[in-house]
């Protein structure tokens, strides 16, 4: 084989498959790091040359660099604005892997179709440049003899090594279609499980969670967290199962190939792996700590959006509007900081890997010069060399995605796991016709969990006797609606014991205590984006039309409801927006009334209503009442003037229990207290 020929080759191989394809790539894996890691592309150029890119890579540390100084600047001063109490960033998550395994159970066929597709796909990709340089070899073959001679020769040489490599081309295209399609099945399976269970866990928990949680932090978790999860998975499976196995074959088949250029590659590649190790530790912190911000900054939108009256009856967007900027860049420098870490980790691995490039390109030439390997064969080691540069490429990429993906599935299988304290389900159940409805509160004392040093209740007892109207008043603060939330069992108290007929309600079923033995009636009931049939029939979902507008009807609702253009069809808005205050309690008091309560709620159901709606609301409630026990947290004279009891609430205990009559005699005390709560209602009603 002349020298010609070898320059040839050489040319077509160096500048075909490393100066063209290789670098070419090894911009775009730069580019889709930093892109994965949302950071804003500082360089829109395309390098061409291995030094290029290591500029760029510097050039994007100097700038992430500079802009991380700046971002912290922003932090500290953000910090200041923030209404938002800091979350405990540094505690560090543990990924279950016995939870990941659980939920990948169920589909393991998917997955190990997945994986032996990718797996053939690997070894087509180590045998593809084999064959190719089989091909190359018998072009060679041919280029120094006589063209004439050589046609028919040249194609029946080319032509099983051609078909082999045709079939393999087929193989690949139809394997990588089976792996992607199945993967995502996997993927997708396991998403919508994960969502569903993490779902299920969150509305599960004890209402003091949601004391102190966010509802945008909750969502988030929900949303990015399971996306994040489940393309890391499907990345990690797919494109690391591929890229590992590339790599190790391509190191054999090169082996076979030539031992001596191998060897050379051999001793890089260790040190490669060494340093990915180590930075793992600390970009899984980063990660960790950037999607906590990026879940602090949607709380911040969540409850802006969510309070958008309050926030423009205060011209408070503008404010809004810098709280979730400054939450932003406190996350764009977080995410830029991993960004940084992340793309300092590829830029060396791509150095280390141009260098073994360059190396071979050196050493190669010398042994084909000798002629020791053949021009088809240097071919086909530095198209391997590219595929396994590739595959790390790819794998230092999946690292990040990698660590991405587990601290998101640490954050969702963290609230997962979670168990509540009082289970939904679970205890007796007092049949309807034997339930009377006697409430007795003992000697309760107790502290909202999530405020510790304060005790709310102390030494509290009451009894609601079975069909009769208790009220409970007293200064603002003193406890009565808690006493509420622990009748309706939302905490559990901390000593004491409550007890309906008897029965101490720990021992009763809490999905049959709050669905259908205690109607519920608060101050601002909310209502659900549905119609207005459909809001009622949310007391007791089996119910007949014909039932929810009887309900209507009594609590003074149906009137007004079948005044609007589509009557019972109307749609409320988001939590209820679309209609008076009167008119969504009104509804509240048909949703609760639909399930027939024994015993009945009524926290401060009148005391954000005008006089007028006052009248019909307090009307619908006196018929609502008859019959049952009921518990007024009240507020203003007029709720407890039809109470058979009144009990003052100071300080956590009852100071006074009488009928209204005996309490007005007494004046002093009641009449302080009363004065009190109007002078605070009134402060509450001007103040807003
Ligand atoms: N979820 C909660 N977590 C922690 N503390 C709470 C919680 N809810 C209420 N508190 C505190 O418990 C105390 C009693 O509150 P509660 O709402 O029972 O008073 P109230 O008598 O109903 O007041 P008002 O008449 O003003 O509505 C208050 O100091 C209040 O700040």
């Amino acid at each position: 084989m002349g020298k010609n020929n070898i320059n040839f080759f050489a040319k077509i191989v160096l500048h075909r498959y490393f100066v063209e394809t290789l670098n070419r790539k090894a911009v775009q894996n730069v580019k889709q790091a930093f892109r994965s890691q949302s950071t804003k592309s500082t360089g829109k150029e395309t390098c061409s040359t291995s030094l290029r890119l290591l500029g760029f890579s510097c050039g994007t540390g100097l700038i992430l660099g500079k802009q991380f100084y700046s971002g912290n600047h922003a932090y500290c001063e953000a910090k200041l604005k923030s209404r938002i109490v800091e979350d405990d960033q540094t505690k560090q998550l543990k990924f279950d892997w016995s939870r990941f395994w659980q939920l990948l159970k169920p589909h393991w066929w998917y997955l190990i179709i997945a994986v032996s597709s990718a797996f053939v796909v690997a070894i087509l990709n180590i045998e593809i440049p084999r064959l190719l340089g089989s091909l190359i070899n018998v072009v060679s073959n041919h280029m120094d003899v006589d063209a004439e001679n050589t046609v028919g020769a040249y194609w029946q040489e080319l032509k099983v090594p051609a078909i082999r490599l045709g079939i393999m081309y087929l193989a690949q295209a139809a394997f990588t279609f089976v792996y992607i399609n199945s993967l995502s099945c996997v993927g997708e399976r396991m998403a919508c499980q994960l969502r569903e269970d993490l779902f299920s866990s969150i509305i599960h928990q004890d209402i003091a969670f949601f004391d102190n949680h966010r509802t945008g932090e909750l969502v988030n978790r929900l949303t990015t967290d399971v996306q994040d999860f489940k393309s890391s998975f499907k990345l990690c499976v797919s494109q690391g199962l591929r890229s590992v196995t590339q790599t190790i074959g391509c190191m054999v088949s090169m082996y076979l190939i030539s031992p001596p250029l191998t060897m050379y590659m051999a001793t890089i590649v260790p040190a490669v792996i060494g340093v990915g190790s180590l930075l793992g530790r600390f970009l899984r912190s980063q990660s960790q700590a950037a999607q906590a911000q990026v879940a602090k900054s949607t709380a911040v939108c969540d409850e802006a959006l969510s309070n958008i009256r309050t926030v423009r009856a205060f011209a408070m967007e503008e404010k809004e509007m810098e709280l979730y900027a400054a939450e932003l860049e406190k996350a764009k420098v977080m995410q830029e900081k991993l960004g940084m870490g992340i793309g300092l980790y590829q830029s060396g691995t791509n150095l280390f890997l141009n260098g073994i490039v360059l190396g071979i390109v050196g050493l190669g030439g010398s042994l084909l010069s000798s002629g020791q390997i053949k021009p088809g064969d240097l071919m086909a080691f530095l198209v391997a060399t590219q595929t396994i540069q590739r595959s790390l490429a790819q794998l230092s990429l999946l690292f990040g995605h990698y660590v991405r993906g587990i601290s998101a599935g640490s954050r969702i299988f963290e609230y997962s796991n979670v168990k509540p304290s009082i289970p939904l389900n679970g205890g007796k159940i007092i049949p309807f016709h034997s339930l009377f409805g006697q409430v007795e509160f003992k000697n309760i004392d107790f502290t909202y969990p999530t405020r510790q040093d304060q005790k709310v209740l102390k030494n509290f007892s009451l009894t609601l006797p079975a069909g009769k109207v208790v009220a409970l008043v007293g200064s603002s603060g003193g406890g009565k609606s808690t006493v509420a939330a622990l009748l309706e069992r939302f905490y559990d108290v901390d000593s004491g014991i409550i007890t309906i007929d008897g029965i101490d309600i720990k021992n009763l079923d809490p999905t049959w205590l709050r669905g259908r033995a205690i109607g519920f009636i608060n101050q601002e009931p909310i209502l659900f984006a549905t119609s207005i049939i459909e809001n009622i029939r949310y007391g007791k979902p089996s119910s007949t039309d014909l039932e929810v507008m009887e309900a209507a009807r009594m609590a003074n609702a149906d009137e007004f409801i079948r005044s609007f253009p589509n009557g019972y069809a109307t749609r409320v808005g988001e939590r209820g927006v679309t209609i008076s205050g009167g008119q969504k309690q009104r509804i509240a008091i048909a949703r609760a009334l639909l399930k027939n309560p024994s015993i009945l709620i009524l926290d401060e159901a009148t005391s954000a209503l005008d006089a007028e709606s006052e009248k019909l609301v307090q009307d619908a409630l006196d018929k609502v009442a008859a019959g049952r026990t009921v518990l007024i947290v009240a507020h203003r004279l007029s709720t407890i003037q039809n109470a058979d009891t009144i009990a003052v609430v100071s300080n956590g205990a009852i100071a006074e229990v009488g009928t209204h009559k005996s309490l007005v005699d007494k004046r002093g005390l009641y009449w302080n207290l009363i004065r009190q709560q109007q002078q605070n209602h009134s402060s509450e009603t001007h103040g807003a």
